[in-house]
């Protein structure tokens, strides 16, 4: 895989189990920052009433999937809650060779993937949790897209998602929505800042030490 400059292309992780607001986080920020690229996934699932193929998933049967994955297409993949999905890793690779930041918006099999890959440098990790799992269940039910089977299947799924919460580099408890996503600008703020920062910074501290070295004290 091609080495590339990791000061450009950060690549944004949100994970949460169902329901915590993670879609609704990841639209404020494509609406905040539109240089930002969304990583559309490929799935199985079908779709919900209002999501549009090619803008909030690649709608794809099973063997086109499975096809997918044989060819090495995608960067990560996962099978959650009975439907595969999946990031098609091309895009993501353009938007990096552009410079560009991509949100990703994948369960923690999918985070794991994508920061154990040659991309590693570029994640930035950011895992949402819900105030309380009664408050959860709430969300699902008044997102009124799902049906009561599947709602039990993502609330008994939702443990097994928060028990990977410590692996993320981040974690916010979507209370105020509002408040959650100044938090979130900030994070992905500082880490843009840092990371721009990172690449003249051993070399100014050198200089400074030199200064400081040759008496100017
Ligand atoms: N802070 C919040 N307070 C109250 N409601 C919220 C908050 N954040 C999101 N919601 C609502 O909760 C519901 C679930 O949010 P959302 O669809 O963003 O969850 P999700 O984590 O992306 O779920 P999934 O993994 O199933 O796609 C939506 O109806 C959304 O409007
Ligand atoms: N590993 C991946 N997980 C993904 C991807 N796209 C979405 N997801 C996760 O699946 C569940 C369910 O999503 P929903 O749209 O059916 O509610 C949720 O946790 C998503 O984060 C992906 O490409 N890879």
């Amino acid at each position: 895989m091609t080495k590339f400059d990791t000061r450009r292309g950060l690549l944004i992780i949100l994970s949460s189990p169902s329901g915590a607001g993670k879609s609704t986080l990841a639209k404020r920020l494509m609406e905040w920052d539109d240089s930002l690229r969304f990583s559309v996934s490929a799935t199985t699932r079908a779709p919900r009433k209002g999501e549009e193929d090619g803008v909030h998933y690649h709608f794809v049967n099973e063997p086109t999937f499975k096809g997918m994955v044989a060819e090495g297409e995608m960067l990560e993949h996962a099978h959650v809650f009975g439907n595969f999905y999946g990031s098609p890793a091309g895009p993501v690779r353009d938007a990096i060779e552009d410079g560009r930041d991509v949100l990703f918006d994948v369960d923690w099999q999918g985070a794991q993937q994508i920061s154990n890959s040659a991309l590693r440098d570029h994640v930035l990790s950011i895992f949402v949790l819900p105030p309380s799992i009664t408050e959860l269940r709430r969300r699902l039910v008044s997102r009124g897209q799902d049906s009561a089977d599947v709602i039990q299947k993502r609330m008994q799924r939702s443990w097994d998602e928060i028990s990977h919460w410590d692996g993320y580099d981040y974690v916010l408890v979507n209370d105020d929505l509002d408040a959650t996503f100044d938090r979130l600008k900030t994070i992905v703020s500082a880490e843009r800042l840092r990371r721009a920062q990172q690449p003249g910074l051993l070399e100014f501290v050198r200089s400074l030490h030199s200064e400081f070295e040759e008496g100017e004290t």
